[in-house]
């Protein structure tokens, strides 16, 4: 099949990448003159704008926009919907906020366009590993694209098969029709806000155990851990192993203390939405939110917590604390 990608950064690249390897034809668009060509030297076809892109691609076109949330997003989509034609689709793969979902879904329905929200997680192993697709969106237009989906997901062998389940097959090869549009990106964003709690526990754990010889402790109590070691055996067998286990422990084996981090996190947005999904609910969510708040504690801390959940920031997003003000 034929895709745009609009924003060819750590995640737009690496999709058009594994597209390309499954056989797709991709037609590439970034600001960055670099990035285009250097997807271009990869079997994609670069393009210098937006009208260019459109007139690139045959008709009914799906275009993938793949840009931080916000002002960006909303630019190339509004550009976008006014180059498009009547059945056109229009993809959103960002951290977007669902509710911009709902509304821009029926600003393009309004023209006579799709549009398919779709909360993307893999970061920068998804080239290797797959994406995990939430998607929002009509169901004919999610049918018509699945071979680009298809194409990205780590398949059904990523995980062991889940006794006893039945239905729609394709969750097993990893993503989802959630609903209609705002749908795909409030999962995404649960997701994360899971992600949040899930590495608040590991920061916090391993904050402690770092802190077990402390001398403020009784000299038959303090206790010198490894924690290379031990993150290292967790990922065998334990209760707690997993992905983010792997990373941190990933992250310790490289650099036991931590040093290259200061312990101070960012957040971009979905573990705050989160909160507020809980609050407008009235679901109570203690932990998701601790782990937000956490996060705004860490920029006036400098605890070996904070420098946990930035390596694992890391080693998912690729992203990288700003240095300290
Ligand atoms: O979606 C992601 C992982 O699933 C992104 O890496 C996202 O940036 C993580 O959120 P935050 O930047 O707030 O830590």
């Amino acid at each position: 099949m034929q895709l745009g990608m609009v924003g060819l950064g750590r995640m737009g690249g690496n999709i058009v990448r594994r597209l390309l390897k499954a056989g797709h034809h991709c037609v590439a668009f970034d600001r960055d003159t670099a990035a285009r060509e250097a997807l271009g030297a990869e079997g994609a076809l670069p393009v210098a704008d937006l009208p260019a892109m459109v007139a690139a691609l045959e008709a009914p076109r799906a275009i993938w926009i793949m840009l931080p949330a916000g002002a960006a997003t909303e630019e190339a989509l509004v550009t976008l919907a006014g180059l498009l034609s009547p059945g056109d689709v229009l993809i959103d793969g960002g951290n977007s906020m669902w509710k911009d979902s709902v509304r821009r879904g029926a600003m393009l329905r309004a023209k006579g366009l799709h549009f398919l929200d779709i909360g993307t997680s893999g970061g920068v192993w998804g080239l290797a590993r797959g994406y995990c697709l939430m998607i929002g969106g009509e169901d004919a237009v999610v049918r018509r694209l699945d071979p680009i989906f298809a194409a990205l997901v780590p398949g059904k062998e990523a995980a062991p098969p889940t006794p006893g389940r039945t239905g729609d097959p394709r969750p097993e090869q990893g993503y989802v029709h959630a609903g209609p549009n705002g749908a795909g990106h409030f999962t995404k964003m649960i997701h994360n806000g899971i992600e949040y709690g899930m590495m608040q526990a590991f920061a916090e754990g391993l904050d402690i155990l770092h802190h077990a010889d402390s001398p403020t402790l009784p000299e038959d109590q303090r206790l010198t851990l490894n924690l290379p070691d031990i993150t290292e055996a967790w990922r065998r067998g334990s209760v707690v192993a997993s992905w983010l286990l792997d990373l941190t422990a990933q992250a310790l084996a490289q650099d036991p203390q931590l040093e290259g981090f200061s312990g101070h996190v960012s957040d971009s947005g979905e573990g705050r939405w989160t909160v507020q999904a809980a609050v407008e609910t009235a679901v109570s969510a203690p932990v998701l939110s601790a782990a937000l708040y956490a996060r705004f504690t860490s920029r006036d801390e400098d605890r070996f917590s904070g420098k946990v959940l930035s390596a694992q920031r890391k080693g998912f997003g690729g992203h990288l604390e700003p240095p300290k003000p």
